[in-house]
């Protein structure tokens, strides 16, 4: 007989500020040594409402640390060689270290254009081919790496979760989450299996997993029979469902079902919580990594 665990919560909001802390006082340093601070320059183009929500988030998440922020805000019907514009202007503006072109883009705009305009240098979403194929390379590695996966492992090694020589899996394989987890995942000695749409017998595979990250998009898809007992479990969806009871007339909830994946893991992420803060530390994490490497080089000149 097994008898059910109760999971470990993965404090996403905890760890994130513990390294927003961590950041505030690299950036006071560089500040001291440099007489400069980093800077990040978040691209807003339409009205999403989520969007906008992200963007002020990550510019308040900026100033508290120290990093400064700039901004640029383009209507719906910007054409794509004027968001080019933007990008070429914050690719050579020395006080901008890194660039993020929020997603997603009107559908006029082509995204990867746009994307792989973008200095590798001042790439701090990690969405650029260069840096991605750096990720996927052995004996390479990437000027930067996309926050939300970097997240991902963030939580897993400050959890103390052991990944060299286990199983893992990866519910989705979208460019910006599930293939770059995948592969860092695979850089830490984690054997990896990737499960998306055309997977037979995807919860058969998935319960063979000491971690798993689910990145496909689908409310509660990774039920409690997807989950090993003492399985390691990051949750990255953020679906808004409907609920009468609550105040804004919705809830949140992940792409794993938290109640039943609970019994069987050993540590597992809420949501929200979870993963999202996280990204939002990764990028400021990035954006700091890629002014050091800025000023040190400016300094060797
Ligand atoms: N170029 C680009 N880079 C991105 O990194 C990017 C993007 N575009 N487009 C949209 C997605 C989504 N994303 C999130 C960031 C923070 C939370 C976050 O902080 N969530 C909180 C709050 C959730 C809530 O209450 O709404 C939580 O999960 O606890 C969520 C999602 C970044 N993205």
């Amino acid at each position: 007989m097994t008898i059910a665990m109760s999971a470990k919560l993965i404090d996403g909001k905890a760890i994130a500020e513990e390294i927003r802390r961590e950041l505030k006082a690299e950036v006071a340093e560089l500040q001291q040594k440099y007489g400069k601070a980093p800077g990040l320059a978040v691209v807003l183009v339409g009205e999403r409402k989520d969007s906008q929500t992200y963007v002020r988030n990550k510019k308040k998440a900026c100033e508290e640390v120290g990093i400064v922020s700039f901004g640029t805000d383009l209507p719906e019907d910007v054409s794509e060689e004027e968001l080019l514009k933007v990008v070429a202007d914050y690719n050579a503006d020395p006080a901008v270290h890194g660039i993020l072109v929020q997603l997603p883009l009107p559908k006029h705009i082509d995204e990867q254009r746009v994307l792989d305009a973008i200095s590798i240098e001042k790439d701090v979403d990690g969405f650029h081919p260069l840096n991605i194929g750096a990720l996927a390379m052995r004996g390479r590695d990437p000027l930067f790496v996309p926050c939300t996966p970097k997240g991902c492992l963030e939580l897993l090694k400050r959890s103390g979760v052991v990944m060299a020589g286990k199983r893992a899996a990866v519910v989705g394989r979208s460019n910006i989450v599930g293939m770059p987890a995948a592969l860092l995942l695979q850089r830490e000695d984690a054997t990896v299996t990737v499960i998306h749409s055309r997977t037979p017998d995807a919860q058969k595979i998935c319960a063979e997993a000491d971690i798993i990250i689910a990145a496909c998009g689908r409310a509660e898809m990774v039920a409690g029979d997807w989950v090993k007992e003492g399985a390691a479990v990051i949750d990255v969806g953020i679906n808004a469902v409907d609920d009468p009871s609550a105040k804004r007339g919705y809830r949140l909830v992940g792409d794993v079902n938290f109640a039943e994946a609970s019994e069987k893991a050993s540590q597992i992420t809420p949501v929200p919580g979870g993963v999202g803060p996280m990204t939002i530390a990764m990028l400021l994490r990035n954006c700091v990594d890629g002014a050091t490497r800025t000023f040190a080089a400016e300094a060797a000149q």
